[in-house]
């Protein structure tokens, strides 16, 4: 007889097997992760020897000022919130690792150091919460919306991201959507040689067309993302495109650019209904209705195929996350909407932006594109049209996305609140501070990576497998801190949701692109970015296609 305990054990392995990317998931949602004793003692020797023995109080941390509403201020006037990245690259500079921000009525302590990232996840405990997106939680509730993961926290949090898990995360789950993203990138590029055949230049059997892939890329992604969440193709890359999904983009946009200038709102000052918040509140509403009619959808198949709602999920007839989700029951409908939008809201721009940049660096980069090229070609031909076997046996294509979102983050922190005390740089941070990790300085750190600004897919060849060739360079590290590096998705439990889906969408993406096109820019000058709550190019890149032959 299997006693409770044993079978907890388990239980807990047997997720944590199931996870997939162990050693980059850093701590598993159902909490499997060793915070055991190991990690107290370790916590409290440090403490007890500092680095330069007394621990030091969180009033000594260096800060940028403390009138939080007058830095605010300063900010507004000075359009900061659009080079919030940069500033916060300036203040590591002249600060140091650690410091301490104001902002409106908040306090946070910003560090870029892996070391420090790794106690800050030893102490982000089981349900880890991030900063409250304070114009996303209000419109939720001025629109009584239920929350999907994105904003939720606690056991409620927990509940619905491990059912979200099995749909998304998990390898089984991988492998029922790869097929389908892998048939969205093929059309892509498919369409994409028509036009630059038909459109372009050609020269020697070559053709050549130049022009800002942006708007297509943004169709790509909408696309992809239909077609795995609601299992439908919904016809993005025809002549004329419908205005609906034009409006859903137009909506995601919307909704992101009036973000950042409204989160330090306080939150009752947020209804007197100011024309920024009335846009992002619309926006949100148009992106509920696009989401609402999808849902209703594919209700109505569902039940014209005689499934049930509630009743035996069939996962080998997949297609879409929403359908299984319906199918299994788990979720009540309104959290199933709640949760599908926020896929959708969150899939579109995170993907499509990168693409923008890993497009701008492999053109820049013409030596990289042609090292990338010749194992896609090499790879693609040994697994016969199986696309997780032509991803498998071209790592420098993961490479390149880990590159990509190394120089350029989507979201340019992650916050968490620690749920015990703990030290970082030798101060004492006290527990509920919210910390934030600043993506875009750490990946442009010479403390962390050798040639910080040298886009070099292959540094991470290796890296899981802790092989090194450099002093600081991410695949040489092996004590404190390593893999903690690579965090554009987050990191533990509250990691992104999306991820292996965006990471499979921007490697199929760029296999298909690399096996059709070679890419050139004609400036190699680097681009400038702004923050709209996600990092994006300032003006987006003019790329050259030039078709390969088959
Ligand atoms: C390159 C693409 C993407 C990047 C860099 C990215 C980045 C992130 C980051 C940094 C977080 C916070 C993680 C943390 O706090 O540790 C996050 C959360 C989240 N992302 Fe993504 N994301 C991407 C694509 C996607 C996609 C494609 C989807 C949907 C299909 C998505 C949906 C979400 C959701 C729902 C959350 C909240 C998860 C939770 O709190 O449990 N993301 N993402």
């Amino acid at each position: 007889m299997i006693t409770s305990s044993v079978r907890s054990v388990v239980r807990s392995r047997a997720l944590r097997a199931s996870v997939p990317g162990d050693r980059e998931m850093k701590g598993e949602v159902d909490g499997g992760v060793d915070r055991g004793m190991a990690r107290e003692k370790e916590q409290r020797d440090r403490r007890r020897e500092g680095c330069s023995g007394r621990v030091r109080s969180f009033e000594e941390i260096p800060h940028t000022g403390r009138n939080g509403w007058m830095n605010l201020l300063h900010f507004w006037r000075n359009r900061t919130f659009s080079h919030l990245h940069k500033h916060m690259e300036q203040n590591f500079n002249t600060l140091g690792p650690i410091y301490r921000q104001y902002l409106g009525s908040q306090c946070s302590v910003n560090i870029l150091l892996p070391v420090d990232i790794a106690e800050l996840f030893h102490s982000e405990g089981q349900n880890p919460r991030r900063m409250t997106l304070q114009p996303w939680d209000t419109h939720r509730e001025t629109r009584k919306h239920s929350k999907g993961v994105f904003l939720k926290n606690g056991a409620e949090w927990r509940s619905d991201r491990l059912l979200l898990n099995r749909e998304v995360m998990l390898s089984s789950a991988v492998r029922r959507f790869l097929p389908l993203l892998d048939e969205v990138a093929w059309d892509f590029t498919r369409v994409l040689r028509c036009k630059v055949q038909a459109e372009g230049q050609m020269e020697n059997d070559t053709h050549t067309l130049t022009f800002d892939p942006s708007p297509e890329l943004f169709r790509f992604a909408l696309e992809a993302s239909c077609h795995v969440l609601y299992g439908e193709r919904i016809g993005l890359f025809s002549s004329e495109p419908s205005q609906e999904s034009e409006r859903f983009i137009w909506a995601v946009e919307r909704m992101l650019n009036t973000t950042p200038p409204l989160l330090y709102v306080p939150r009752p000052l947020l209804r007197f209904h100011t024309p920024l918040w009335t846009q992002h509140a619309t926006a949100w509403d148009h992106i509920f209705s696009h989401a609402e009619e999808r849902i209703q959808r594919v209700y109505e198949r569902l039940q014209a195929q005689g499934g049930s709602v509630g009743g035996a999920a069939d996962s080998s007839q997949f297609p879409g996350v929403l359908r299984l989700l319906m199918e299994r029951g788990q979720l009540p409908l309104e959290l199933i909407r709640a949760n599908i939008t926020e896929l959708m809201a969150g899939g579109v721009d995170t993907t499509a932006v990168p693409l923008q940049f890993a497009l701008f660096e492999l053109a820049r980069n013409p030596g990289v594109q042609e090292c990338v090229r010749a194992q896609v070609q090499s790879s693609w031909l040994r697994a016969e049209g199986n696309p997780h076997k032509a991803l498998q046996g071209a790592p420098l294509l993961k490479g390149t996305v880990k590159e990509t979102l190394r120089l350029y983050p989507v979201g340019i922190t992650v916050q968490r609140y620690p749920v015990r005390d703990v030290v970082l740089q030798n101060y004492h941070i006290p527990v509920g501070t919210l910390v934030q990790v600043c993506l875009y300085p750490l990946g442009r750190s010479q403390d962390v990576f050798q040639d910080p600004l040298t886009f070099d897919p292959g540094r991470w060849i290796g890296a899981e497998a802790g092989e090194g060739r450099g002093r600081n360079d991410v695949t040489a590290e092996t004590g404190s801190g390593a893999g903690f590096r690579s965090l554009a998705f987050g990191f533990g439990a509250r990691q992104c949701v999306g991820r292996r889906i965006a990471e499979n969408e921007m490697q199929l993406f760029l296999l298909h692109i690399l096996k059709n096109f070679r890419l050139s820019v004609s400036s190699k000058e680097e681009l400038s970015t702004k923050y709209t709550l996600i990092l994006q190019p300032e003006s987006p890149p003019t790329i050259t296609f030039s078709t390969l032959s088959d």
